[in-house]
């Protein structure tokens, strides 16, 4: 744990605070999954023989799935035919927790879906159904009312133009308006980001195809690219007028831009097998969320490109969790601090089919024993949470001259313990200085005490038990204990140095 991996812990824990509004075009992902081992006799295709389909939101409609998953309110506003309304957009949306209000529902309009064909994880075609057309005058003018009454609320907007007719001149219009007497965070992804030059947004978030055709550049295989654009870059703000510029290269990561500035090159997270599909989708949320949210271009550069890489694991067009990023940050980031945040990841843990095993104690003075009881922990099964004793708690387990070293301290030297996989601090809650009420929410499988305990007088027993958790006693490394440490110590400095051993 270091402070910038805090920093960025408490910036996630404050996404669900936040309230975006989602503009732009709703898709349908349809994927239809299957293995292919022929070649079709009646042309050079490959026969697909089906195994399962599914079907995902897309567009603007995969933006406000992502902001949902990393916990904040969307209002989306967009316009959907009622073609696939009830049968497939409202049960995603219900899936999402995303609220269907300020949805205006045409039914002469024929809703965007993209139906793709996969062998064997290879995508080997993808047809599109739907109007492109520019929506309708009543579905425009009924769009901005909604418009207008999710805006005021709003901490930011997004927009997730994909060029499939929502985003009319009259809509950017009236965002506008809106912007000038009540400015906004705004971030856009478009492929025609000039279009929204009036708008001056806080961020922008083109790919490198997108920056291109902005710059009139040509493609050329040979470059390499975030060269290219560490040196033409800046041009991107005359053209779009924004005064951040994330610029994602696939699997090259991205190029953070800002006026005056230098280039912030993220290096993205390498997969084998990459799935791509909404990466920019979830790379613009978690980007969005984490500058209202007070992160730095760094920390939400980092963000978004852990949330990223962790959706490009996934099959067809996914999310990212706030406990997936928690996660998935570097190895440093152990000490959780949110009891909610830790039995989310836990849950996904189990269903990963992890088992999780807990322990708990003060960890003051850390010493071979602990180092053996932890490795000890660890092996019974395949994530060790740990909990750790609050200073205050400490105190009054064992005297006011304790703990030598503080929580900050404490945590730092366990997190640095490669047995220990998240550290929690608790102590000063309703249960006191016992653990009952965290194990009670974090339900390990394995709670794990030193041997020196009897299950009768542990105060989390009752607990343990109702959870349908294992209870293991580790043996204890003979002579190794903090207090005796602490008291050789003073035995050592009262011979030598009384004034020191006042000290300690
Ligand atoms: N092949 C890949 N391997 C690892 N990360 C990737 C890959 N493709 C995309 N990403 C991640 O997703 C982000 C956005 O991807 P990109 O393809 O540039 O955007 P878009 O989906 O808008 O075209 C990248 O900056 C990177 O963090
Ligand atoms: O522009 P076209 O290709 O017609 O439509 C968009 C699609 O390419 C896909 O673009 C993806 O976003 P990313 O661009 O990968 O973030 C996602 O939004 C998908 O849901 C969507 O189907």
């Amino acid at each position: 744990m270091n402070s910038m991996d805090t920093g960025i812990l408490d910036i996630v824990l404050q996404f669900n605070q936040k309230k975006i509004l989602v503009l732009g075009d709703l898709i349908v992902d349809r994927f239809i999954h299957g293995e292919s081992s022929r070649i079709s006799p009646e042309a050079p295709v490959p026969v697909l023989d089906v195994q399962y389909e599914n079907e995902q939101l897309g567009g603007a409609g995969n933006v406000a799935a992502n902001l949902t998953a990393l916990g904040a309110t969307v209002y989306l506003c967009t316009v959907v035919g009622e073609d696939l309304f009830e049968t497939q957009v409202k049960p995603l949306l219900a899936e999402h927790r995303i609220q269907a209000n300020y949805l205006v529902r045409d039914d002469s309009r024929k809703t965007e879906i993209k139906t793709r064909l996969v062998a064997q994880q290879q995508t080997v075609v993808r047809f599109d159904v739907g109007d492109k057309n520019a929506i309708s005058e009543a579905s425009e003018g009924l769009l901005i009312d909604l418009l207008e009454e999710a805006y005021l609320t709003a901490d930011a907007v997004l927009i997730a133009d994909y060029e499939k007719g929502v985003i009319t001149a009259h809509v950017i219009g009236a965002l506008q308006q809106l912007h000038e007497k009540h400015p906004k965070f705004i971030a856009i992804d478009s492929k025609r980001l000039e279009a929204f030059k009036a708008l001056q947004p806080t961020l922008v978030k083109p790919n490198y195809r997108q920056a291109l055709e902005l710059l009139k550049v040509n493609a050329n295989a040979e470059t390499n690219r975030v060269k290219q654009f560490m040196s033409i870059g800046n041009r991107l703000f005359n053209k779009t007028n924004a005064a951040i510029v994330a610029l994602t290269l696939d699997a090259d990561g991205a190029l953070w831009l800002e006026r005056n500035k230098e280039p912030l090159l993220m290096p993205a997270k390498s997969v084998t097998h990459a799935c791509v599909c909404g990466a920019g989708d979830t790379y613009i949320s978690t980007a969005t969320l984490a500058l209202i949210a007070g992160a730095t271009k760094p920390q939400a550069a980092r963000l978004a490109t852990i949330a990223a890489g962790c959706v490009v694991e996934k099959e067809g067009t996914a999310t990212c969790t706030r406990s997936e990023i928690i996660a998935n940050a570097n190895s440093e980031m152990k000490a959780i601090d949110a009891v909610s945040i830790l039995s989310d990841l836990i849950d996904q843990l189990k269903t990963a089919g992890k088992r999780i095993v807990f322990t708990n104690g003060c960890f003051d003075i850390l010493h071979c024993g602990h180092t053996y009881y932890l490795q000890q922990a660890k092996k019974l099964g395949d994530v060790l949470i740990v909990g750790i004793n609050t200073d205050k708690s400490v105190r009054r387990l064992k005297g006011n001259s304790r703990p030598i070293n503080t929580l900050k301290d404490r945590t730092e030297v366990l997190a640095a313990f490669s047995s220990v996989d998240y550290i929690i601090s608790f102590g000063d809650g309703l249960a006191g200085d016992n653990p009952s009420e965290l194990i009670k929410s974090l339900k390990p499988d394995i709670v794990v005490k030193g041997e020196n305990y009897q299950q009768e007088d542990l105060p989390e027993a009752k607990v343990i038990q109702e959870i349908g958790a294992e209870l293991i006693l580790l043996p204890f490394t003979h002579g190794q204990s903090t207090s005796t440490i602490i008291r050789r110590i003073q035995g050592r400095s009262s011979t030598k140095n009384p004034a020191k051993m006042k000290a300690l």
